[in-house]
């Protein structure tokens, strides 16, 4: 038997097949299109991703010649705070999906902080006022769809992250179809106390956000219910924010453990155990899982907007490269970056800056900077901004990292790796496994199904497959990073 994992992600939906000791036994595939009908709006079609969930999940079968009586129980993992909302009875959504990336709620945080201050909400929800969380969009929604706020009301209008949206359609939409999600997702709409894992009465009041919209919240391991369709009678057990899910599958059970996630953005979770612990530092608090009935574990999380949708930047809206991995050829056919540092705060600064005002910014340029100076303070980017929060996170948790653990899309970037290595100071650690988030996932189902006994028989299966450690003089490092802030603070302050 093996245990499925749909990862939901904001360029693609996969769906992997993982064996016993967590090696991948089969995937399917499938990107679906970016909407970007103003700058800094940012949307996907549900109707697209609920196709390609379905499509994918077929795929991977077919590929290792697998029926659905073979997959013991099926997890879910996504992209966090992307907020849908849809009509129970007919099944269609009120608009399309607005992404986590979205800046359309910009004027309503500015308008929020002006009352009680960008932290008013975070006590309570561990965030700060940002266009990133789910709660300000669904504000977006219901005061620009017509229709919508009267049916909220009802409950017929109901929210989801893409989560809770697959989960319905998996286990039956319009016919029966669970409207669930999980602890970790619903720590990140704004909406949720971390204490009591409850929505919070205040600031749905606040808002102005019907609760009859709202999800019932639930561990991120058990059984929510059976599949239908495509999945027909395989247990839906796991539910996890795709982040989280990576510090899940990376086995960080212990307090301290810590990981970072190379993706279209950078996430690095550090476990703090069952403690909340408030950050000083502009981190968030998060909850990192909770298995069944066991306490729940919170984390300490820095978000990074912009890492590798940078290099697709290049690669689409610049055409100075024609895939991902030519960024590293192109910064490796120049020294250095020529006194080239990019900020790329396309959708504003998230940690440890927390500035929905600022925009990207390019300086340093002479006619000297060519475009493999440009790849090159691109991929530094990633390095620098990673650095910023673990430092934060060190102060914050007062825990020194001793080495990163790393996985996504970006790590088979030796240059960056070994870039990141240097700025860091620690060696970067990488799994033989990178595909973490939808082994995360299928950790969370297999665990609740007995298919997996308990955290050690997970911790097994964790090995690494490369060390990148730091060659940089301390000199040359503490240079780049001083031009790196002063970069920064030029991004500030733009938008008005
Ligand atoms: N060789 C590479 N060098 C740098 N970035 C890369 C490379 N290959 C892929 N990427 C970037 O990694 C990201 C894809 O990683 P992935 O983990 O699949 O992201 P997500 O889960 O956010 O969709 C893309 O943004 C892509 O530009
Ligand atoms: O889909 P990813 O991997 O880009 O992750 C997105 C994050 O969950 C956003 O918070």
């Amino acid at each position: 038997m093996y245990i499925g994992s749909i990862d939901q992600g904001t360029t693609s939906t996969r769906f992997i097949i993982f064996d016993k000791q967590g090696n991948q036994i089969s995937v399917g595939q499938k990107e679906h299109a970016q909407i970007y009908p103003h700058a800094g709006w940012v949307e996907h079609d549900t109707n697209e991703i609920w196709q390609n969930t379905q499509e994918v999940i077929g795929l991977a079968l077919g590929k290792a010649n697998l029926s659905v009586s073979d997959i013991a129980a099926v997890g879910i993992t996504n992209q966090r705070e992307t907020t849908v909302v849809w009509n129970r009875h007919t099944g269609k959504p009120y608009y399309n999906a607005l992404v986590w990336q979205d800046t359309r709620v910009g004027n309503m945080v500015a308008e929020l902080a002006k009352e009680g201050g960008a932290d008013r909400f975070r006590a309570t929800t561990g965030l700060p006022l940002a266009t990133y969380f789910s709660g300000l969009k669904i504000v977006w929604l219901l005061e620009n769809v017509e229709g919508l706020r009267a049916d909220a009301e009802k409950g017929d209008a109901i929210f989801g992250n893409m989560d809770t949206f697959i989960i319905w359609h998996l286990t039956g939409g319009i016919e029966g179809g669970i409207h669930i999600t999980d602890v970790t997702n619903a720590s990140r709409t704004q909406l949720m106390d971390l204490k009591t894992l409850a929505w919070d009465d205040e600031i749905l009041q606040t808002l102005n956000i019907p609760k009859a919209m709202l999800p019932e919240i639930k561990s991120s391991s058990e059984v929510y219910g059976e599949a239908r369709g495509v999945l027909a009678g395989v247990p839906v057990a796991g539910d996890l924010g795709d982040q989280q899910a990576a510090l899940v599958g990376q086995t960080c059970f212990a307090q301290g453990e810590a990981k970072n996630t190379y993706g279209t953005g950078c996430f690095m979770l550090m476990n703090t155990g069952t403690k909340i612990t408030p950050s000083n530092y502009g981190l968030l608090t998060t909850v990192a899982y909770q298995f069944g009935n066991q306490p729940v574990n919170y984390a300490l999380e820095g978000s990074v907007a912009i890492t590798g949708a940078l290099v697709q930047w290049l690669r689409d809206n610049l055409g100075i490269i024609e895939k991902s991995s030519d960024v590293e050829t192109l910064a490796n056919s120049v020294e250095d970056n020529g006194g080239c540092y990019f900020v790329p705060a396309f959708s504003g600064l998230y940690a440890p800056y927390w500035k929905s005002d600022a925009r990207g910014v390019i300086v340093g340029l002479t006619r000297y900077v060519n475009k493999a100076h440009i790849a090159r303070a691109a991929l530094e980017a990633t390095a620098y901004q990673t650095l910023e929060v673990l430092e934060a996170m060190e102060k914050d948790s007062e825990i020194e990292i001793s080495s990163l653990r790393v996985d996504g899309g970006m790590v088979v970037n030796e240059t960056l790796m070994q870039f990141q290595s240097d700025m860091v100071e620690v060696p970067v650690v990488c799994p033989a496994m990178i595909e973490t988030t939808a082994l995360g996932a299928a950790y969370a189902a297999g665990l609740a199904v007995g298919y997996w006994k308990d955290l050690d028989d997970l911790k097994q299966n964790w090995g690494i497959a490369n060390t990148w450690k730091p060659t940089m003089e301390t000199e040359k490092r503490n240079k780049l990073h001083h031009f790196w802030k002063k970069a920064v603070s030029r991004s500030f302050d733009w938008e008005e």
